[in-house]
């Protein structure tokens, strides 16, 4: 069954005109994952933001996203902000703009888990505190009270990784989830997301330029160039008969540059041991 169907998306910048994303159809199948992939300013982020609603105003979108059968484009902002986080959860690049940085974490998810949930504030911390200790976050408590600028930037992803395993949203959308991070760091997120997947059985977009990653985590991949979609297949055949020349560049450049970053995690690994 598909639980998200994008069928013809355009989107385009009102204030100039330019068509960005140019008729885009693609669907998410229950509990799969879904890579995108692409060079940079493809059109992969907007076309996430835009199954979510969040693209800026100055930004149009046309054709349908349909999430379990309904159009999302007809909802009304106070609907869709109910299915944002409890269906729909999105786990952006960078942990630090994901967060209030006005607040401590802990008033942040309890706010996020209160909008969604009748739980009553122990009850949150509660499960905020199991779904912490479960991404390898030592102290909860501690991490609850501090700032985001106190923490590390794959602190904040694990934290927003733990919020979405108490949200159990049907699909999670990682938008590069591990670009800002250190190579160690990013090897663990990638990890717990790997878990996550297992764990929840949830369906998935996963957007990244690390295709060593893509081959590990999705089931199906979309490749975009210029707004378009240029080539799709499952993983196994994007990767072994890549069709389109763009995406044959895209396999072997980017694969190379994963093995790379293999050696180098083979080589911290030796450090950490030594
Ligand atoms: N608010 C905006 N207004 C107008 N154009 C925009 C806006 N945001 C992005 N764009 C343009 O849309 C195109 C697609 O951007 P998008 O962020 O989706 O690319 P991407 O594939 O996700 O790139 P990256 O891998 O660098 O994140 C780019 O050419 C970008 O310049």
């Amino acid at each position: 069954m598909n639980l998200l169907e994008v069928k013809n998306l355009k989107i385009w910048d009102v204030k100039t005109g330019k068509v960005i994303i140019h008729n885009s159809s693609f669907h998410l199948k229950q509990g799969s994952c879904l890579a995108i992939v692409g060079e940079s300013g493809s059109g992969k982020s907007l076309t996430c933001r835009a199954i979510m609603r969040l693209n800026r105003s100055s930004l149009h979108q046309s054709g349908e996203i349909l999430f379990k059968g309904e159009n999302v484009n007809n909802l009304s902002e106070k609907e869709m902000r109910k299915k944002r986080g409890r269906s729909l959860c999105m786990i952006l690049q960078n942990g630090m703009s994901a967060f209030d940085p006005s607040c401590v974490i802990g008033v942040h998810l309890k706010e996020t888990l209160a909008e969604h949930f009748e739980w009553n504030k122990k009850e949150i911390e509660e499960k905020m505190k199991n779904a912490m200790e479960s991404v390898m976050l030592k102290n909860p408590k501690e991490i609850m009270n501090k700032y985001p600028h106190q923490l590390s930037g794959g602190m904040l992803q694990r934290i927003m990784i733990a919020l979405t395993i108490v949200l159990e949203p049907d699909i999670i959308i990682a938008d590069e989830p591990t670009t800002a991070l250190d190579t160690i760091t990013q090897f663990e997120v990638i990890e717990q997301l790997i878990k996550l997947r297992e764990r929840m059985g949830c369906s998935m977009i996963f957007i990244s330029h690390d295709l060593g990653v893509v081959r590990k985590i999705a089931d199906d991949v979309l490749v975009m160039k210029d707004g378009k979609i240029i080539e799709r297949g499952g993983t196994q055949a994007i990767f072994s008969e890549p069709k389109h020349e763009y995406t044959k560049y895209l396999v072997t450049t980017r694969l190379a540059l994963s093995d790379n970053l293999k050696k180098i995690m083979r080589g911290g690994a030796k450090v950490a041991e030594g």
